[in-house]
């Protein structure tokens, strides 16, 4: 792996910290109400992990597993439902759980789909966004950290599905996909 690796962009214990950062503000904002956190499958696993031990408001977790990317680095804008919620989030306070907002596609389409199920409220917490690659502009109240537009891999993001078990955010070295 070393050599795969060009540099670690985010090291862990700064993931760590600003995780719980976000999980206080959701206590906060959330206070009194029970949250369904919708984990988008399956780079959002760590992010989810960690947020979900942090938080204090009442919480339950389902998951949504949708691709857009297949094994490249470039999002085909194509989302592919892989498998719906087991939730029915009518009248629900939805928090969707993402690692990365890159072109913004895949929650551009998740947002409307989800939406559409008339739940009674609809947020969005990722770990990572990369302003500069965004297509679609998307609210988003919760974001960890905005990054330079580099492939990164690390905490749940993959290249080819190597990768995700880094505890730490790195950009991938050319060699590995040029
Ligand atoms: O903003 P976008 O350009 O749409 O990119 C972001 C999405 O792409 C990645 O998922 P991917 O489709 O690769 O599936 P995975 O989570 O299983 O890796 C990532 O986990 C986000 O869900
Ligand atoms: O930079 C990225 N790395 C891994 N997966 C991704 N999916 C969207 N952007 C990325
Ligand atoms: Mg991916």
């Amino acid at each position: 792996m070393g050599h795969d690796l060009e540099k670690v962009l985010i090291p862990e214990d700064e993931l760590q910290a600003k995780i719980k950062e976000l999980a206080g503000r959701i206590d906060a904002d959330y206070a009194g109400k029970d949250v369904l956190l919708v984990g988008v499958l399956k780079g959002a696993v760590m992010v989810m992990a960690d947020l979900a031990r942090a938080l204090h408001v009442p919480v339950q977790m389902d998951w949504m597993a949708v691709s857009s990317y297949g094994a490249g680095t470039k999002s085909s804008g194509v989302v592919r439902v892989l498998k719906d919620l087991d939730t029915d989030i009518l009248n629900r306070h939805v928090l969707i759980v993402e690692d990365i907002i890159d072109s913004g596609l895949t929650l551009h389409w998740l947002l409307e789909n989800l939406k559409s199920r008339n739940p009674a409220s609809l947020e969005i917490c990722a770990a990572l966004r990369k302003p500069d690659a965004v297509k679609v502009p998307i609210e988003v109240k919760y974001v960890g950290f905005d990054i330079p537009s580099e492939f990164v891999i690390g905490y749940g993001l993959d290249y080819a599905e190597r990768y995700r078990n880094l505890p730490f955010i790195g950009t991938l070295a050319p060699h590995v996909y040029k």
